[in-house]
């Protein structure tokens, strides 16, 4: 584990067993404070399942999650995101008819414990329209503050939701599959987006099928295969790691994930 004493995030022999059939089993991930951690392995590893484990989604049948130290096994989704856990889907999570500040607006003033309501219009220089402004130059999406958040690209959506992540103040950020559909001129500014976020402090855990994006960016490398967790390591040691080598064969490690 880098950076850091105390890992941020933490999962112990972390298992989900559905019908009989072990999706995951045993997995010991420690995430440091401000690491960022990439998670790979093959189609059907368990990398989704270890997202919906970690954010309280699902119930794991054996094993605990650790937050900040504390056990929130047992935590609701809700409970966890106001600890500070926050996570992005493999599909949109946006409200596609509000406008991009709106659906960044909103998620601060849930934070804030203000109204939800999308039409108490904002005085000027309301605390949550300021703050969602901030989010917005953060992740580059100034002039697209007034799009509707389901017109915008696929890229532009992601750079919105690690936006929306900004404003619920998520201080352990968990991205799945960012760059899944999104166009290869806008993966650059989407990778900057999540360094930039990452070098302001926050832990960032991300799922990705884009070898160069996580060899890029990861401080270190889980693979997952077959539900068990193959080794967490610097990018340098996984890609020459037999086991990782083997667990992708058939595939080119340079090319899939
Ligand atoms: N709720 C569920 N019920 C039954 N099986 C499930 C459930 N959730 C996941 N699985 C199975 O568990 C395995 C792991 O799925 P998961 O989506 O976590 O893999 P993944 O590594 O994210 O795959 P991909 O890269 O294709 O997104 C798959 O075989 C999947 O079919």
């Amino acid at each position: 584990m880098a950076r850091g004493g105390e890992p941020v995030l933490e999962t112990a022999g972390l298992g989900l067993t559905i019908g009989g059939a072990r999706i995951l089993s045993g997995v010991d991930l420690r995430v440091g404070r401000g690491e960022l951690v990439g998670v790979i392995g093959p189609n059907g590893a368990g990398k989704t399942t270890l997202f919906n484990l970690i954010s309280g989604l699902y119930r794991p049948t054996s094993g605990r999650v650790l937050l900040d130290g504390r056990d929130v096994t047992a935590a609701s989704v809700a409970v966890r995101a106001r600890a500070g856990l926050g996570r992005t889907f493999q599909t949109s999570s946006l409200f596609p008819r509000l406008s991009v500040a709106e659906n960044v607006r909103l998620a601060t003033q849930r934070r804030l414990g203000g109204s939800l309501s999308v039409l108490s219009f904002p005085r000027r220089g309301d605390a949550a329209s300021a703050e969602a402004a901030e989010h917005l130059v953060t992740v580059g999406l100034t002039h697209r503050t007034d799009a509707a958040a389901g017109d915008l690209s696929h890229g532009d959506k992601r750079k919105l939701e690690i936006a929306v992540l900004l404003a619920m103040d998520s201080s352990v950020v968990l991205l799945d599959e960012p760059m899944a559909g999104v166009a290869t001129g806008d993966v650059a500014g989407l990778v900057e987006v999540i360094r930039s976020i990452n070098a302001s402090g926050r832990t960032v855990l991300m799922v990705e099928h884009h070898m160069d994006v996580v060899l890029g960016l990861a401080d270190r490398v889980a693979v997952l295969h077959h539900g068990e967790l193959l080794t967490c390591d610097v990018p340098e040691r996984v890609m020459t790691d037999e086991t990782v080598q083997s667990a992708y064969l058939g595939t080119t490690a340079g090319s899939a994930a």
